[in-house]
């Protein structure tokens, strides 16, 4: 079936410009012409230290040949190439690009960039970002690694107290960086000032060797990263000089004077950058296990339908386009969220950061606590459903697919973890169907004006407006529903926590119904307003799919529920309106093989001949007889013998 649109038309559509999208081409094809940095063997062949060994590898071969391939400040190349050569695994540089710098932006003082942002740039330090601890990743305010302040010599004290306070998870730490900010409680004078970050040198910048008072290392093997160096790190009474508190916003006088920032949380802006860059990331991530599961369903042939001289491809099955298209769908409406949440970021480290400004904070924080839960949370199930649709080789590290799977859902906890994410964004809801009931609909924001809409009667949705209005109604009933079952335990005299406590799963139900709403509405906004008819017109049957799909995956929030049927009905002919664009659409992401990385998903098709070749290669086929077969089995079977 051949596609009813130009790729490259929608690739631009996706990465926001042609001209970006044209670049990603050209710089595809830069990589193709290097071998140094290819993959030297498949990576799921080696064991970790050889992963660890050939990420080092590439990443020092990428930053010779970098400044010939790219313009080394644009950032959105940089990221491509970064993409195509080091892949998903980890490397490490993977939290200085990150974290590391975005968080000395976010924090420091111009002097503090004048110290360490250009050298961290040229890559003559490397920088993670150390705030987890082994007993506390969630809850900040009960981290309990120590910066005490010494006026006697304008020193901070950076203190690990016990082994819960171990630094523990921060990526590249473990073996790569020489540099972090650390996350650490502020004390003055016994006063406990809460978390904030420190840079702090912990290598030797000649030796790499960790500096005394420093104890760091690796943390083991993980279910994906393991290409990267995730570590601990433990302060014994280790000082760092006064000009190391990363003091944008938070300051200590010489004589401890504490000079408090603009707002509680600006200090928290480094992980609001990466929770506002998620949704981009994870959708690149399902529409990476998506193509491979569509192109093996266009080469795959299994069973009958019609004709009974050939067997049917899989796309044809309805169950395999229902397993898939919602997933392409979804795919493409969170990479469009994404941009929103990533401009909605940059406008807010612009006004915080020139304008002292943070009357964004709370808004943008409530919404990416949601989106980066709902997305990450889809994105797992999606990848999951990629990886059956694939039958016995999806299962197969040919595929890749188990990898992506690792990499995305490693996002349900790091960055906060999912269901305390969403509690986040329902404190916000709770709060905005309080002001509703105190008169005070008015101070709303946009975002939440639906949730002071009378209830309306529900009727089957013919038009897209129809859709979202009844998304509003589902999603503001649960809302008022959580609220008042919280604000009555309140009212009966439960203490508040523990009133949130008994609450908490019908919040969370609140916080995702608010955030699907958000992401039909702003698909839904984006597709309509695309220019070019042609491809407007697929990217509306992709709607449809979402649509029809998001209602009938919640319609147990309707009263009505016999509206489901013709949701249903509609659902299935957009799947099959969707089918003769379907691959089409992922080929328009325009990865490349040595992006993808995946036997199964190559775009020459020929999935067979790819696999046997992958199999021959496997170690384990180097020689017919295995020492450990000379060694065990055959003593075993000569035994039995006797
Ligand atoms: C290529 C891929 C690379 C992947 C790299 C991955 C690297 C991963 C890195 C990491 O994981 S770094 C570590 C990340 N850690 C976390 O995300 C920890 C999660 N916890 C928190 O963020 C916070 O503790 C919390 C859960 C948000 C709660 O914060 P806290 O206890 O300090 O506040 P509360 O008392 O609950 O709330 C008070 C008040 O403040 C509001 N608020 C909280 N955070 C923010 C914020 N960032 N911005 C604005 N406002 C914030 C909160 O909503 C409350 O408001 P009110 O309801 O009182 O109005
Ligand atoms: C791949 C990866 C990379 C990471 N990189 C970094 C890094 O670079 N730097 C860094 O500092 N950290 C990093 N982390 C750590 C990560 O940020 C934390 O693991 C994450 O924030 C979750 O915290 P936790 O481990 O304490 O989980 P916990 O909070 O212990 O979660 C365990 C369970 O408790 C529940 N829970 C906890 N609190 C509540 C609550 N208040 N209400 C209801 N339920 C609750 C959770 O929902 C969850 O089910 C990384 C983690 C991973 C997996």
């Amino acid at each position: 079936m051949t596609a009813t649109f130009d790729t490259d038309r929608m690739a631009a559509v996706i990465y926001g410009s042609e001209k970006l999208a044209s670049r990603r081409r050209e710089i595809s094809a830069a990589v193709s012409r290097i071998p140094e940095l290819h993959d030297s063997r498949p990576l799921p062949f080696m064991d970790r230290l050889e992963k660890v060994t050939e990420m080092t590898r590439k990443l020092a071969a990428l930053n010779k040949h970098l400044p010939d391939i790219i313009d080394p400040n644009d950032y959105e190349e940089g990221l491509h190439l970064y993409h195509e050569v080091m892949g998903m695994e980890g490397h490490p540089l993977a939290l200085h690009e990150v974290m590391f710098i975005p968080g000395l932006i976010g924090q420091g003082s111009d002097e503090q960039y004048e110290k360490w942002l250009g050298r961290a740039r040229r890559r003559e330090i490397i920088g993670c970002y150390a705030q987890t601890e082994l007993g506390h990743g969630s809850n900040l305010r009960s981290l309990e690694t120590t910066a005490s302040y010494d006026p006697s010599t304008r020193e901070f004290i950076i203190h690990t107290p016990q082994i819960t306070a171990l630094k523990w998870w921060p990526g590249a730490l473990g073996k790569s960086s020489n540099y972090a900010i650390v996350v650490a409680n502020l004390i003055i004078r016994d006063r406990n000032l809460g978390p904030h970050p420190f840079m702090v040198q912990l290598r030797d910048e000649e030796t790499h060797r960790p500096l005394q008072g420093i104890t760091v290392g690796d943390i083991g093997p993980k279910m994906a990263f393991n290409g990267g160096d995730n570590g601990f790190l433990g302060f014994d009474n280790y000082r760092i000089p006064l000009g190391n508190l990363l003091n944008r916003h938070a300051r200590v006088e010489e004589d401890g004077i504490y000079v408090k920032p603009p707002h509680a949380k600006v200090g928290h802006s480094a992980m609001i950058r990466v929770r506002s860059h998620m949704a981009t990331g994870q959708a690149w991530l399902l529409a990476h296990s998506l193509i491979i599961a569509v192109r093996y369903s266009a080469v795959r042939r299994q069973g009958f339908l019609e004709d009974k001289t050939r067997e049917v491809k899989i796309l044809d099955y309805q169950t395999q386009q229902y397993r898939l298209f919602p997933s392409i769908a979804r795919a493409y409406a969170f990479i469009f969220c994404g941009f929103e949440t990533i401009r909605l970021y940059d406008q807010l480290i612009l006004d915080v950061n020139k304008h002292g400004n943070t009357s964004g904070m709370a808004d943008l924080h409530a919404l990416t606590s949601g989106l980066k839960s709902v997305v990450t949370y889809q994105t797992g199930e999606g990848i999951e459903q990629a990886r059956m649709a694939c039958g016995g080789h999806g299962y197969s590290m040919a595929s890749y697919i188990s990898e992506i799977y690792g990499v995305a859902i490693g996002g349900c906890t790091y960055e906060g973890e999912n269901m305390v994410m969403l509690l986040q964004l329902a404190r916000y809801l709770v709060k905005s169907v309080e002001l509703i009931k105190n008169g005070k609909s008015k101070e709303l924001g946009p975002m939440v004006a639906y949730l002071a809409e009378p209830d309306t009667q529900e009727k089957t949705p013919l038009e897209l407006k129809d859709y979202v209005k009844l998304f509003q109604m589902m999603s503001k009933r649960q809302s008022w529903k959580a609220t008042e079952r919280y604000l009555k335990l309140v009212e009966g005299g439960v203490s508040r926590d523990v009133a949130w406590n008994k609450t908490a799963v019908e919040l969370t139900r609140a916080s995702r119904l608010h955030t699907r709403l958000y992401i039909m509405e702003t698909f839904i906004r984006r597709v309509s307003s695309i220019e070019d008819m042609n491809l407007r017109m697929v990217l509306r049957d992709l709607v449809n799919v979402h649509v029809n799909y998001e209602l009938l995956d919640c319609g147990i929030y309707l009263h009505d529920v016999s509206l489901l049927d013709s949701i249903k009905n509609q659902l299935y002919s957009s799947l099959h309106s969707l089918r003769p664009n379907a691959l089409s659409l992922l080929d328009s992401f325009q990865f490349s093989d040595i992006q993808l990385r995946s036997v199964l998903g190559r775009r020459d098709g020929h999935v067979y001949e790819n696999l046997f070749e992958w199999a021959k290669s496997s170690p384990l086929n180097v020689s017919d007889v295995l020492p450990s077969v000379d060694r065990y089995l055959r003593p075993m079977m000569e035994k039995a013998k006797l």
